[in-house]
């Protein structure tokens, strides 16, 4: 499989290229040159798989030529063999029709653990192969860094520097990545929001000097293997409420429009999804142009739900690029003019991403409230992140006969403010985890410059 780039000046890249370059090098995203389709009959055939199994059907077409199929059946077998279910990806019903996807039971706790427990695998591999390192350098919210931390650190052929927002991430969340004291693992906190962080990592892909001649690597989704193990856990969840002889929508808590860019390919791939919804928080740029044409960058708010304080999404542009046709002039010329201040799509544009999209806003409040709720009547425990992605998916469900899946993006124990606010209690942390509060901690406070920041990895490399 090839891979292309969404700004279209970058080389046509393979699996492993791709893996290894995280972003194009003309600033753009890379996409598949083309999707695999599958029939109803072959979806249904895959009723009865385990989710390893499912994994490696759904991905096989991305990475077929570049990783030995024996070697990719190991890694997967690896990457989900630290999850705390049998399931990988269990379902609860919270209502009629109504479920909840839970993608927290992998070692971190939120759903980046799919992804980055594979991908950290994919790149030892790769870069064994090759004889070769990579500085990683990454941006998170909260839930990216520390997943990728795990799911990178016990390999020698990688650095892993991951920059996140001071004081802007739970406590959980900091502790999980900032505990973790490894030779190979650097933990910085930026004196800014998430956007300035994932600003830098990319300025950073745009000119790498400052590494002195070490190759920079992504664990963010701008890297294309993200998104592909993002995919299977739409088929999982799917299969198991009776698609594809039957429809399902989602409701996916967004931010970086990763996840529920997933689900997007998961429906090109033949499975038949009817409503795909864009939760979001009061960081709403995603529900405006979605709802209103309106792509203007407001201020950062602090939420509750920080993993989604992001105004930026970087994945979005991965949508564009089909939305225009997949003319990569067009979208180097479309960044250039959001860059100068253009805050709408074309009409065709515009109706594309409607057409493919519903959406809505929940805010603080509201999103206690639904915690509150959904546990007065369920004794189910929601994390802000999932709450708002049921309150999504509650306003926008447009047949009730059609189930509605809710991505459970992360466990609530990372975010007691919000479960507390909701006049809930916190849950125990789960045993391997349980001494996280006595733990040292090890991080790097900088200020909001890019220079202090490559600055600081050149030094640590
Ligand atoms: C808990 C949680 N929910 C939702 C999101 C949003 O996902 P995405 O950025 O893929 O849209 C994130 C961060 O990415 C997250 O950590
Ligand atoms: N919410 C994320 C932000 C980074 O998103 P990514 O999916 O592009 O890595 C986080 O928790 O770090």
């Amino acid at each position: 499989m090839k891979y292309i780039s969404t700004r279209g000046k970058a080389p046509a890249l393979s699996f492993g290229d791709v893996l290894l370059a995280g972003l194009a090098n003309d600033g753009g995203l890379y996409v598949p040159e083309s999707l695999p389709h599958y029939s109803k009959e072959e979806i249904a055939s895959w009723a009865n798989l385990s989710y390893q199994e499912l994994a490696f059907k759904v991905m096989w077409p991305f990475v077929e030529g570049d990783i030995p199929e024996g070697e990719f059946k190991r890694m997967i077998d690896e990457a989900y063999a630290g999850f705390n279910h049998s399931a990988i990806a269990p379902m609860v019903q919270v209502g009629n029709n109504e479920w909840i996807l839970e993608l927290f039971r992998g070692p971190t706790l939120a759903f980046k653990d799919f992804a980055l427990q594979l991908l950290g695998r994919l790149m030892d591999y790769v870069l064994s192969e090759r004889k070769e390192k990579l500085v990683i350098l990454g941006a998170t919210s909260g839930d990216t860094g520390s997943a990728a931390i795990e799911g990178c650190r016990h390999s020698e052929r990688l650095d892993i520097f991951i920059l996140h927002p001071y004081e802007r991430v739970s406590e959980v969340q900091r502790r999980q990545m900032t505990t973790v004291i490894d030779d190979n693992v650097f933990n910085i906190a930026v004196k800014g929001n998430f956007d300035d962080c994932q600003g830098m990592v990319k300025s950073s892909f745009a000119d790498q000097g400052f590494l002195k001649g070490a190759k920079l690597g992504a664990v963010n989704s701008i890297n294309w293997a993200r998104i592909m193990a993002q995919i299977v856990y739409y088929f999982s969840s799917a299969l198991s409420v009776g698609a594809p002889h039957r429809e399902v929508s989602f409701s996916v808590p967004t931010g970086n429009f990763g996840d529920i860019f997933a689900g997007y390919l998961a429906k090109k791939m033949g499975l038949p999804i009817d409503q795909l919804v864009v939760a979001t928080n009061q960081n709403d740029i995603l529900h405006r142009v979605i709802a209103e044409n309106d792509m203007s960058r407001q201020s950062l708010n602090v939420t509750l739900s920080p993993s989604m304080d992001i105004m930026v999404s970087s994945n979005f542009e991965r949508l564009l690029f089909d939305a225009h046709g997949r003319d990569g002039a067009a979208i180097d010329d479309l960044m250039e003019r959001f860059n100068k201040g253009d805050v709408s799509l074309n009409d065709q544009a515009w109706s594309f991403v409607k057409g493919n999209f519903d959406s809505y806003k929940v805010d603080d409040d509201k999103t206690c409230e639904v915690i509150a709720d959904v546990f007065a009547s369920t004794q189910y425990l929601l994390d802000p992140h999932t709450a708002i992605g049921l309150e999504a998916a509650r306003q926008c469900w447009k047949d009730k006969s059609v189930p509605m899946i809710t991505l459970a993006t992360a466990h609530p124990v990372k975010f007691p403010e919000a479960v507390e606010k909701a006049g809930c209690e916190t849950p125990k942390l789960p045993e391997h985890m349980k001494e996280l509060f006595e733990r040292e901690e090890s991080y790097e406070v900088l200020d909001n410059s890019l220079s202090d920041v490559q600055a600081f990895v050149a030094e640590h490399i």
